[in-house]
């Protein structure tokens, strides 16, 4: 992926697009958020599928040559992760072990984004991707080592999550939260730029297809733990999404039950 950056930036523009329906795209969080101050986005984003290879891998580049064999094989390998993280997590809620996988559905969206963020003179004067939380059940996350930006929101402050060497950063997403009925928490993020060092980043997503209904998992619920969000279809958390661009966004709360 570090190769796919260093390519001249022309050989990389045949990929640059606004079309969020692409399967193959690189763009830019060009949009100017509202509610983050004066800062301007400071990140290109490299994106398309990581499953089923067969229905995409025509697409990826040729240039790093060993690109897309280098690509299936670590997909492989993550999709392996995922199933033991998504079977732990059933485990962690009290849950039969295949109940996460099951409740995110069948074909689910599997997507990959890597984050570039080159050096920057000012890094206060801009953010690499702003303050959001990720959409799906979980993200496998991968950092270049040796250069922060990382940074999850506690208590209303910033932590920065520096990069371990040979490890991953596993965020919790928006649909674990709503499936566990508020039990665990999707975490608030963002990335910011480094003055020194370009920065990469590399995110493995599972996300529920449009057709998938979430909501609470019944067995969550009881009189003390009454349900706390609406059913919905990911579609229409999707839209919800798209409504939200340009700002701060709060998908999961408009779908928070009220009492
Ligand atoms: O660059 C990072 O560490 C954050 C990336 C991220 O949050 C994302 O791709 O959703
Ligand atoms: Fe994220």
């Amino acid at each position: 992926m570090t190769e796919f950056f260093q390519l001249p930036p022309e050989e990389r523009a045949q990929y640059l697009t606004k079309d969020h329906s692409k399967q193959v795209k690189v763009f830019n969080y060009y949009q100017k958020y509202e509610d983050i101050g004066k800062v301007t986005m400071w990140s290109e984003t490299f994106s398309h599928p990581w499953h089923p290879t067969e229905d995409f891998s025509h697409l990826l580049p040729t240039n790093p040559p060993q690109y897309r064999e280098v690509f299936a094989e670590y997909a492989r390998a993550i999709g392996v992760l995922f199933d033991r993280l998504l079977s732990l997590i059933s485990r962690g809620l009290g849950l039969d072990k295949d109940c996460l996988k099951r409740r995110i559905g069948e074909k689910p969206g599997l997507n990959t984004q890597a984050n570039y963020y080159p050096a920057c003179p000012d890094p206060e004067l801009t953010m690499g991707m702003p303050d959001h939380n990720d959409l799906g059940s979980i993200t496998v996350l991968l950092q270049l080592e040796g250069v922060t930006g990382l940074q999850v929101i506690k208590d209303g402050k910033w932590l920065t999550v520096d990069p371990v060497p040979d490890a991953f950063v596993i965020n919790l997403a928006d649909q674990t939260q709503v499936l566990s009925n508020g039990k665990f928490k999707s975490v608030g993020h963002r990335a910011v730029t480094n003055k020194l060092l370009p920065r990469l980043s590399l995110g493995m997503f599972y996300n529920p297809n449009y057709d998938t209904v979430i909501g609470p998992i019944e067995d969550l619920i009881d009189e003390e733990h009454p349900t706390k969000y609406r059913k919905y279809g990911f579609k229409e958390y999707m839209e919800e999404f798209y409504r939200q661009e340009g700002k701060r966004r709060r998908v999961k709360e408009a779908f928070e039950l009220q009492r």
